[in-house]
Formats: structure tokens, C-alpha cells, sequence
């Protein structure tokens, strides 16, 4: 299945000069959905995990589903100001603006085993700062996983020593 077919490429959003890739047409489509969790399982298949973390909100919509499918946690990466418990957080960049991401501190022990998932690398400052909060808490990266990459923002540059995988880059 070509992943690109489901996806909608919408010019100047948020801001002008911004190519948005849009996931709602793929997530609307069942058997699309359900194929690109499947081809991501198979994408991290000789990995050894414990868990899938996934930054809010996107990443939750890969993330968990991941989770499911390889029948492990899911850890949510959230904004700032919206877990109830003790949180570590810290401030990044995005390709368009900036945000703060925060991640419950008993949410890992040291030494297991974590997978990132996100609908898509950019910068890569979202997962640089979600490898930072879970390397904090003692986990250990295996990889991080996208449904898409956009290739021309370097994301990877950011995320040496890292295992990086997608499915369709543009
Ligand atoms: O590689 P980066 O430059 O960091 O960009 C990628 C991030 O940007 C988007 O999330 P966004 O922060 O827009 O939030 P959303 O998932 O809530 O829409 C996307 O879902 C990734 O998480
Ligand atoms: N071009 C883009 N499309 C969709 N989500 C994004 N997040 C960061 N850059 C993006």
C-alpha cells in the first residue's frame, strides 16, 4: 500500500511556506490505519521493548494503537499542565513555534526498555526532547518510529545513535 495515496499534503499550514502533512484522511480509512500499524509493527519487529512512549497528540494516535498490536504499555508524552502526577519536563522548538513537554515521573523504571512513536519527524525537536525526559527518568532508547519523515528538515541529524525508522518520507 502506497501510505502517501492517504495522505493529505495541505500548502501554507499553519504558516505560509509550511507543507502540512495531514494523517486525518489516512485515520478516517480502516483498512489504511490499521495497515500502517501493521507495516510499523513489522518495521520493529526485532526489537526488544517494553514500552511505547507517544508525544500528544499525533503520537497517541500511533503510538497506542503500536502498543496494542505488540501488546505492551503506552506511556503519554504530554503538553505542559495536563498530567495529574510529578512530572520532568522541558522546552523545544518546533518547524513552526515552540512548546513544553512533560512526562510523568514513575511512568519508567531504570533500564526498561522504550520505544518513541510519532505521526511524524520534522526537526526532530519533539522526540529529541522525548528521548531527553525518558533517558532522565533511566530508560533505555531501543528506536524511535514514524509514519512519515520529512527528509528535507534533517530531523535524524538530531537523533544520532538512535535506531530511526518510517514509512513514507518526503
Ligand atoms: O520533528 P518536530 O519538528 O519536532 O515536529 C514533529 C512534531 O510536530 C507535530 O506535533 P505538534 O507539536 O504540531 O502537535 P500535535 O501532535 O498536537 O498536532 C508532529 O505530530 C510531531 O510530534
Ligand atoms: N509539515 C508538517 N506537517 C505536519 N505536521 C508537522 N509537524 C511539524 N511539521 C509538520
Amino acid at each position: 500500500m502506497d501510505f502517501k495515496d492517504y495522505i493529505r499534503v495541505i500548502p501554507d499550514y499553519p504558516q505560509p511556506g509550511i507543507r502540512f502533512k495531514d494523517i486525518t484522511t489516512l485515520l478516517k480509512d480502516g483498512p489504511a490505519y490499521k495497515a500502517a500499524i501493521d507495516a510499523m509493527k513489522e518495521l520493529v519487529k526485532d526489537k526488544e521493548i517494553d514500552l511505547i512512549a507517544g508525544p500528544e497528540a499525533r503520537g497517541f494516535v500511533i503510538g497506542a494503537p503500536l502498543a496494542l498490536a505488540l501488546g505492551i504499555g503506552f506511556i503519554p508524552i504530554r503538553k505542559s499542565g495536563k498530567l495529574p502526577g510529578e512530572t520532568v519536563e522541558a522546552t523545544y522548538d518546533l518547524e513552526y513555534g515552540n512548546d513544553r513537554l512533560a512526562i510523568h515521573s514513575d511512568s519508567i523504571k531504570p533500564g526498561q526498555k522504550v520505544l518513541i512513536a510519532d505521526d511524524l519527524l520534522a526537526t526532530g525537536g519533539t522526540i529529541a526532547t522525548s528521548i531527553d525526559l525518558i533517558k532522565q527518568l533511566g530508560g533505555d532508547i531501543v528506536g524511535a518510529a514514524f509514519l512519515i519523515e520529512l527528509g528535507y528538515l534533517s530531523g535524524r541529524d538530531k537523533l544520532s545513535g538512535i535506531d530511526v525508522v518510517s514509512l513514507v518520507t518526503y
